[in-house]
């Protein structure tokens, strides 16, 4: 099976993206592996599939499955802005705001002038059920009326994270200098620890001032990646319930800068930052 692609990405967190708004397609987990697969295939964190919704008042709908895993997943930060450039650049839609759903939520989404995307990625969830995240035991230490969470990982060490779900489940954690954090020997362990049931995306942030943090994430199903949009809303959230951050945060991952902005309460998480298109091709699936 020949497959059309565009390859896109936003703060060097990478996509293949596929348009299935003509006619459905039928891919298995095993095709977006192989799709995410950087030797054997395109090379992506992420692979997303643009469809037709059938849902009054809604543009599109947009699928989203981890490169590594191949699994399907609730959300995508990133994905979401590159999602907008791609239906503009495709002609799919001439509207700048565009309403789209993904399999848990409604995100609207609005194509700046400068050619950045703003994204409404809507409340952020801390019931632990809806993470989920398994606390039972645990005693949290308090802060600021927010927790941080110990977490035993295999060597013996005890960690502290918050947990706060962006419609896919995160665990933060702060370090001092984000550069050595041990992201690679920590990650693996933090996301398939068997207090989150659905496994987990794991962030380490650095804060700098108050409107200024470093983070890098050890994706789920994914590994580190160059950015996680996720992520950097998880980590101001938390930043932000903790007593550490401002209101508007700007998150230095390595590939990129992201803003960040959150009201606290019921308000919605707002993300700003670039979406590229890098190439287009035709695999052979
Ligand atoms: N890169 C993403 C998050 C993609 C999904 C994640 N790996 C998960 O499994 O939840 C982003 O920009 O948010």
């Amino acid at each position: 099976m020949k497959l059309r692609f565009t390859k896109m990405q936003g703060a060097g967190n990478d996509f293949v993206v596929l348009d299935a708004t003509q006619q459905p397609l039928q891919l298995t987990a095993e095709h977006y592996r192989r799709l995410g697969d950087r030797r054997f295939g395109v090379g992506a964190d992420q692979i997303l599939v643009v469809e037709k919704s059938a849902t009054p008042g809604v543009d599109f709908r947009y699928r989203i499955f981890n490169g590594g895993s191949g699994e399907e997943v609730e959300q995508c930060g990133n994905g979401a802005r590159c999602f907008v450039r791609f239906v503009h650049d495709k002609g799919l839609t001439t509207q700048r705001t565009v309403r789209v759903e993904t399999m848990n939520t409604l995100l609207e989404l609005r194509l700046q002038d400068d050619g950045r995307v703003t994204v409404d990625m809507n409340a952020p969830v801390f019931e632990h059920a809806r993470i989920p995240f398994d606390a039972s035991g645990l005693t949290p230490r308090e802060l600021n009326g927010f927790q941080l969470w110990p977490l035993a990982l295999g060597d013996g060490d005890d960690i502290e994270v918050a947990v706060v779900s962006m419609g896919n489940p995160h665990a933060v954690r702060r370090v001092d200098d984000v550069k050595r954090a041990p992201v690679d020997i920590e990650g693996p362990q933090i996301e398939g620890h068997d207090r989150f049931p659905r496994r987990v995306n794991a962030g380490f942030m650095e804060v700098v001032s108050r409107s200024h943090i470093r983070l890098r994430v050890y994706e789920r199903g994914a590994g580190e990646t160059l950015a996680c949009g996720t992520g950097a809303c998880a980590a101001v959230v938390a930043g932000i319930r903790l007593g550490w951050l401002d209101h508007r945060v700007d998150v230095d991952a390595p590939g990129g800068r992201l803003t960040i902005e959150w009201a606290g309460g019921d308000a919605h998480v707002l993300m700003t930052g670039p979406a590229q298109t890098v190439f287009e091709g035709e695999v052979e699936l």
